[in-house]
């Protein structure tokens, strides 16, 4: 069991401690004007007492075979909370011993639930290459701003030396030993992109930002848990929330692209957008709507790999800085579980909360859900499955800095695409 829902715990304790201490001086109404999302955010995050997951939609329940998986993490929400639908999906890898399922969430339409969509052995693929082959030059990481991270990667000098000194890229005051370098992603509101607006965001300058001068020379093996997010494809600016089309897409990594296209093209659309009520949803955009064609014109061009320590969060977000504003975002959770919020198109609409574990997907797409408010107000601590972790059967010795890593860890994989296929940006005029 989790330490944090043990009442005899240290862990249990210390919250219950804090808890007091914060809330005693709190004034009758402090949260009248709070918003729904923001009073399921609060409800989410709080860390004592550990918050009732009575409320959250959790479908590795309907799974006989993620039982003991659910039994060791201790946190476990209902399958019933919400209307759910189960969904056409061809498995285009018949080599899954698993049968895949997928699930539409009535009130949300274009959300996809894909509990356990990425078999054990691609998880820990997807783990390996994000950390070893992704988190590097030429993709941003949050700590490149305000650290000289060695060429070959962060990950790669940390398995191999861990002492290495990382120096910071401004002089540092040696005043306290917290850095800004981490910490919560900071979120920016923008304007919604969309073709009319393409070229004022392309001319729209993007400073860069400023090094931190908190930051401290870390060894590598501190510096890996302020790890925060590193940039997939075209290169995203945080300052502006902007991409910065001047600088040269990368290339979608081979395995988080497979991954994605496979699951664009196993869901049956027509079971998501066909039935009459929600064939009637307007704002498809100009061309109308176009998830027939998604077989076809999917081709992911951007996204995030976020890295979550447990006392992480990620405030709830619209994803609006992409041209294409229906088209599937599609995100793979991987290591510890996550309570994640979706709601509706502004924050006065009450999040569905859902319990995403190891290898679970979601997708957002069309327009009631593809740029709807979400977040992440809860890593679940204690939640890393078995196969991950250290000691597996798999584990050849390669593994074990991974287990330990990830024992701590929830990553994220976020993929979206900015553009319509067969758009061509042009050349930049900035
Ligand atoms: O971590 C998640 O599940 C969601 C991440 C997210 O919303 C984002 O990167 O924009
Ligand atoms: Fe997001």
């Amino acid at each position: 069991m989790a330490a944090s829902l043990d009442p005899t715990s240290r862990e249990y304790k210390r919250a219950r401690r804090h808890h007091y201490k914060t809330t005693k001086n709190r004034t009758e109404g402090f949260d009248t004007d709070w918003t729904p999302f923001r009073v399921a955010e609060k409800k989410y995050k709080a860390r004592f007492p550990p918050p009732d997951l009575s409320d959250v939609l959790d479908l590795a329940l309907l799974d006989q075979a993620r039982s003991s998986e659910i039994e060791r993490a201790g946190w476990k929400g209902y399958a019933d909370t919400v209307l759910t639908k189960e969904i056409g999906l061809r498995d285009a890898q018949a080599t899954n011993a698993r049968t895949r399922k997928a699930f539409t969430v009535t009130g949300i339409p274009g959300l996809v639930v894909l509990p356990s969509f990425v078999s054990e052995g691609t998880q820990r693929d997807l783990i390996l290459w994000s950390l070893g082959e992704h988190a590097r030059h030429p993709n941003e990481t949050n700590l490149d701003a305000h650290y000289f991270l060695p060429p070959s990667g962060l990950w790669p000098t940390y398995l191999h030396s861990p002492e290495t000194i990382i120096q910071p890229r401004a002089p540092s005051l040696m005043t306290s030993p917290s850095s800004d370098t981490s910490g919560p992603r900071r979120l920016v509101s923008n304007a919604p992109a969309s073709p009319a607006t393409f070229s004022l965001i392309r001319s729209t300058p993007r400073p860069s930002p400023a090094p931190s001068i908190h930051a401290q020379p870390l060894s590598a093996a501190e510096l890996i848990p302020r790890l925060r997010w590193a940039n997939i494809g075209w290169s995203y600016h945080w300052g502006t929330k902007l991409y910065d089309f001047t600088r040269e897409v990368q290339a979608v990594g081979e395995p988080f692209r497979k991954v994605c296209i496979e699951v664009v093209r196993s869901i049956s659309w027509h079971d998501v957008f066909g039935s009459p009520d929600v064939e009637s949803l307007d704002d498809w955009g100009d061309d109308g709507p176009d998830w027939q064609a998604w077989e076809e014109t999917y081709e992911p061009d951007a996204g995030i790999v976020n890295f979550y320590q447990t006392k992480d969060t990620l405030m709830g977000h619209v994803d609006r800085s992409e041209i294409c504003a229906t088209s599937p975002l599609v995100s793979i959770s991987l290591g510890n579980a996550a309570i994640f919020l979706v709601g509706g198109l502004t924050r006065d609409v009450a999040p569905i909360p859902i319990l995403l574990r190891s290898g679970d997907i979601i997708v957002m797409s069309g327009p009631a859900c593809r740029r709807a408010y979400h977040g992440v107000p809860r890593i679940l601590e204690g939640t890393l499955p078995a196969y991950l972790g250290e000691g597996t059967n798999v584990d050849d010795g390669l593994w074990a800095p991974y287990a330990r890593y990830m024992d701590t860890t929830r990553i994220n994989i976020n993929v979206r695409q900015v553009f319509p296929k067969g758009f061509n940006p042009g050349p930049s005029q900035t």
